[in-house]
């Protein structure tokens, strides 16, 4: 629901910055459903005394490509831009219409400042995003009435070292990927934590990631799930020519490593989050341990992560009936009436095994035995005795 029009607040007397809140408002202005959802939003946000800020760039590509008449875009003369009326310490939160990409493109904006991100999902997987674009009036709504959660995700730095020397330092909500730079040659490799060689092997790479990441690229590499509020770290291999190569989870103290080896030609490639690169030359070295800086991400649903994971993956989950109920809870089912109706076995019977040495529980309520069998079996075993008889007389 969205309220109804505000006028708008005067403008801040010269020289006094407005003390309204200022979101920031990365589009993907590749798309053009992320254009128009750019443009309304602005509206939402300006009708209720928020300041909509953009890039000067995605600004100027949202007036060329939309379709909107130049005469309906006149209220981005409202906008301010980053950089130029307003920096980041001054905004408030930054909303992100888009896929994982422009969430991981918004997550390299905002890093080092106290800024959560919102994404609604206007991308293919959108795994990071918070909402649908369905939901998109009602997310820029709970943003109006500042009505949202704050989640912290465990992000990487990561340090390039090469003779000793430190030659880049970055980042990563997602991972760091190690991997090779000649299709046509493997990497070679040495993994290590904490200052302990694990394993030295060919590879297309080594990813090195975060909970978060675990979805991502570590999860193609045949990596595990990881729920978000874990704290760890994972290794996982790329296609290593190894009999050891398990994907590993790490504690987030410890201090993962991957060193290219100098014996071979070929160097390798960092990249993190599919955005930062590093050339890295043989010999290089790449260690990546938990920042102290989480990225902030926005929520104003409650939704489990397993219902996540199971709604962005599409997973099948046909034959699911629900947590078993109790008994107490909702009574005993229609089965059950049966069963005990049939007088066949009232409760369920206990298995126990030889070794336990505490009384076997009794069994309650009447077994199915038929008679003849009873007899059938008194009668084996009368005869047996009788053989066992006959062959002790014998010897
Ligand atoms: N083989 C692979 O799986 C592979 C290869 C390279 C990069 N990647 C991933 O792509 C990411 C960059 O994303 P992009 O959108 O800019 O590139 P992209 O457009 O190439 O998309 C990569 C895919 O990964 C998904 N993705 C990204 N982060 C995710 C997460 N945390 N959980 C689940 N899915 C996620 C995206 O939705 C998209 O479908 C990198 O951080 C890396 O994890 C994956
Ligand atoms: N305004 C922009 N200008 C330039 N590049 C952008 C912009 N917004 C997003 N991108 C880049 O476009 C690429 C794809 O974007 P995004 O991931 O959001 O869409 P998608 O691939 O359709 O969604 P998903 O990743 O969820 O499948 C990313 O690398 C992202 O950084």
């Amino acid at each position: 629901m969205i309220k109804k029009r505000r006028r708008l607040s005067p403008p801040a007397p010269e020289g006094e910055k407005s003390k309204r809140r200022r979101i920031l408002l990365l589009a993907h202005t590749g798309r053009s459903d992320a254009i128009e959802a750019a443009i309304q939003t602005c509206h939402q946000l300006l009708n209720s005394d928020l300041i909509p800020v953009m890039l000067r760039r995605d600004m100027e590509q949202i007036e060329k490509h939309s379709h909107r008449h130049q005469s309906q875009l006149g209220i981005l003369s409202n906008v301010e831009i980053l950089g130029i009326n307003t920096e980041l310490p001054d905004i408030m939160l930054c909303m992100v219409l888009g896929g994982d990409g422009s969430v991981l493109r918004a997550a390299e904006f905002v890093h080092g400042y106290d800024i959560p991100i919102l994404a609604v999902n206007l991308g293919h997987v959108g795994f990071l995003a918070e909402s649908e674009r369905s939901d998109q009036q009602e997310t820029v709504q709970r943003v109006v009435e500042d009505s949202y959660t704050v989640e912290e995700r465990m992000s990487i730095d990561v340090k390039v070292w090469h003779n000793n020397e430190l030659i880049a330092q970055t980042w990563a909500l997602n991972e760091a990927s190690v991997e090779k730079i000649n299709r046509e040659r493997m990497l070679e490799a040495v993994i290590e934590v904490d200052a302990r060689p694990i394993s030295t092997f060919g590879c297309d790479g080594v990813v090195l990631a975060t909970p978060t990441g675990s979805t991502a690229y570590a999860f193609s590499a045949g990596g595990p799930v990881v729920w978000p509020e874990v704290d760890a770290l994972l290794l996982v291999p790329i296609s290593a020519h190894a009999l050891f190569a398990r994907p590993m989870v790490i504690a987030p103290t410890s201090v993962m490593a991957v060193e290219i080896l100098s014996r071979t030609e070929s160097g390798g490639v960092l990249w993190c989050d599919g955005r930062r690169m590093v050339e890295l030359p043989p010999g290089a070295r790449v260690e990546a341990t938990r920042s102290p800086q989480p990225v902030k991400l926005a929520r104003v649903n409650r939704t489990p992560f397993a219902e996540r994971l199971v709604r962005k993956f599409e997973l099948p989950t046909t034959g699911w009936r629900g947590p078993a109920k109790t008994e107490q809870q909702h009574g005993p089912t229609e089965l059950e009436h049966q069963r005990r109706a049939s007088g066949a076995v009232t409760e369920a019977l206990k298995i126990v095994e030889p070794r336990n040495i505490t009384a076997a529980p009794p069994v309650t309520g009447r077994l199915n035995i038929n008679p003849a069998d009873l007899r059938f079996h008194r009668n084996r075993k009368k005869n047996d005795d009788k053989q066992t008889d006959q062959d002790t007389d014998q010897k």
